[in-house]
């Protein structure tokens, strides 16, 4: 019989980090071994719940190769740079990885992509139930209103992300966009100012919003003449996307390597 999971958490000190070693803590089948932020990390050395004001014994270390021996899934909600550089180290030492950190570059995708020969990976831009069932709703929704309705997707998202338009916005619109055979790269237009003319139908066009404590707000459009149907997700506590990171944890533990997401993870696919 197996133990619980031992699971590792990047940027512990991070929004996400922290719910997710709250989430970890809850989990009867877990059990919290690592806790990584960067080497010039305030928190280093503190015990891992000191902002929840609980003892885990766990202390903040940032020496990854060593401490994620201790672990058999890292889960990375960081920077794409601090995940490359953790995926490079879960490969050579055959830990699984989740990875809910967006705004990768091709380049990056792709490294993912190549480490998952080796290991298994959940990469997902978001790791709520709700945002994963709207994708499925999309896809339902861009068949149905392929004719004549227009297309746009806003996000709100707390004035401290770094990162435009949010991975889950890119997501909806792949979705879309693979619903109706085009591609994504050639049809998206990200935001418009001053004379743009009238609107290209082809297009799927983004809007971005940011600003104080929003958690994550997404709404997909599609707009005709005499109606407009609105696809929308608020999530409303991180709590929501350190639960669907666990699972996905849990969910690797009985999968062969290969480069996963939400939609495998709930049987969505
Ligand atoms: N997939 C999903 O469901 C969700 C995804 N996200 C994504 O997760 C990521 C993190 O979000 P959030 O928690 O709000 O961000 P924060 O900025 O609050 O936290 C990021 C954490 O990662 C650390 N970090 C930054 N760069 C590196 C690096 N190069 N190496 C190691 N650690 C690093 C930070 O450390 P320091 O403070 O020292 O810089 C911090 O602890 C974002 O990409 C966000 O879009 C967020 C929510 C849900
Ligand atoms: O940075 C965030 O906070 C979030 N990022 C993810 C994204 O970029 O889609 C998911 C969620 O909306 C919160």
């Amino acid at each position: 019989m197996s133990g619980p999971l031992r699971v590792a958490i990047a940027g512990t000190s991070g929004r996400m980090g922290r719910v997710l070693i709250e989430t970890v803590l809850a989990a009867g089948d877990c059990r919290l071994t690592v806790a990584l932020d960067r080497a010039e990390s305030a928190s280093l050395g503190q015990d891992a719940g000191h902002n929840l004001g609980q003892l885990t014994g766990v202390a903040i270390r940032s020496d990854v190769a060593t401490a994620l021996r201790e672990a058999d899934v890292l889960i990375d909600f960081t920077r794409p740079d601090g995940t490359l550089a953790h995926l490079a180290i879960c490969r050579e030492l055959g830990v699984n990885l989740v990875v809910g950190t967006t705004g990768f570059d091709e380049a990056g995708k792709a490294a993912l992509k190549d480490a998952s020969q080796d290991i298994g990976i959940v990469f997902a831009p978001n790791m709520s139930v709700g945002v994963n069932l709207t994708f499925k709703l999309l896809e339902m929704a861009a068949k149905v209103l392929a004719e004549g309705y227009d297309i746009e997707i806003v996000e709100a998202h707390h004035r401290h992300k770094v990162d435009a338009p949010s991975g889950t916005a890119l997501r909806m619109g792949e979705v879309v966009a693979d619903a109706l055979g085009r591609d994504l790269k050639t049809c998206a237009v990200y935001g418009r100012e001053g004379v743009t003319g009238a609107r290209d139908p082809s297009t799927i066009g983004f809007a971005t919003v940011r600003g104080g404590d929003v958690v994550g707000d997404h709404t997909v459009m599609f707009m005709a003449d005499g109606e407009r149907v609105e696809i929308s997700h608020k999530a409303s506590s991180r709590a929501t996307f350190a639960q669907g990171a666990v699972r996905a944890a849990r969910w690797l533990k009985q999968q062969p390597a290969g480069l996963y997401d939400m939609q495998d993870v709930l049987g969505l696919r």
